[in-house]
């Protein structure tokens, strides 16, 4: 073979060993069903041509046989169209889960703003959903409440259990947290031992039996710090409140801690 002919059957290659991997990335991450089965069938007919196209390099066929030439690429064609319309469902599948999405209001996600220490979503990630929040309640004359607690006694827990110990902490009660509110609730770690609960659609009392239900779940964390089983209960203050639309979220978060630290002091 020339080193033209051997180009050739590296790049035919290549191209084979591709659509062996998108095959391998399909059935990995997507759920079985038929837009799966239309990518899988198309890629496959795909591949099978690339693969009779390269044997082909190696192979002489007899001129009675040179038929067998033409049809290695029929297979790709009927793959392509078949890959067209499978991609054409996960367009229409991915819709409908995008509108889903969008009912719940936590329309986009975003992997880059999450809080590695409680596993929940950032402060910066919570600004954003609540401006998304007020652009769409502005526009539907809808409502929503927000929730902030705060551990209590925080800095001491970590002053004599060590920074380790509190992180596991943050990360039990951020748990709990999620464990208490309801799909399409959003948690995320406000600041340091602050956390901030966006309940779309919800009026004051509904955000205060959810609190209710944070509190108590909280109440009842036995931590244990190591191996012992001497448990530490840790306590939260929580304050929940509705807003409109007609603020700023700047405003609403400055008002919402603002609240929450009267409430503690009042308690003191
Ligand atoms: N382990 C750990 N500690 C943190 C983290 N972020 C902040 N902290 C600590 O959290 C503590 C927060 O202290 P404060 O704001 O005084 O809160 P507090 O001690 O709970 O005081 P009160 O809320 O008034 O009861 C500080 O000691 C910070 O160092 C973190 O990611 N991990």
């Amino acid at each position: 073979m020339s080193y033209a002919d051997w180009y050739d059957v590296a790049g035919e290659a290549g191209i084979t060993l591709m659509t062996l991997i998108w095959i391998f990335f399909t059935l990995a991450s997507r759920p079985s069903g038929k837009v799966t089965n239309m990518l899988f069938g198309g890629l496959l007919l795909t591949h099978v041509s690339m693969l009779l196209d390269l044997i082909d390099e190696f192979l002489t066929y007899p001129a009675s046989s040179a038929w067998l030439t033409t049809i290695e690429s029929i297979p790709a064609p009927f793959g392509m169209v078949i890959m067209s319309v499978g991609l054409y469902w996960w367009h229409q599948e991915q819709h409908v889960i995008n509108q889903q999405l969008r009912k719940t209001e936590r329309y986009y996600r975003e992997h880059s703003y999450v809080d590695f220490v409680s596993g929940l979503y950032s402060a910066e990630y919570m600004k954003m959903q609540l401006q998304h929040e007020l652009n769409y309640i502005t526009g539907n004359q809808g409502t929503f409440s927000l929730l902030m607690l705060d551990i209590c006694q925080f800095s001491k827990f970590n002053h004599r259990f060590g920074a380790v110990q509190g992180d596991n902490l943050l990360r039990e009660i951020a748990q709990l947290v999620q464990m208490n509110i309801r799909n399409g609730d959003l948690a995320c770690r406000f600041a340091s031992d602050r956390f901030i609960v966006l309940l779309p659609q919800t009026q004051l009392q509904g955000a205060n039996t959810i609190a209710n239900h944070i509190q108590t779940a909280i109440a009842h964390l036995a931590h244990k710090s190591g191996e012992t089983t001497k448990a530490i209960y840790p306590s939260i203050a929580i304050c929940a409140k509705q807003y409109g639309g007609l603020h700023s979220y700047q405003d609403i978060l400055a008002d919402l801690s603002l609240s929450l630290t009267q409430q503690k002091r009042n308690a003191a």
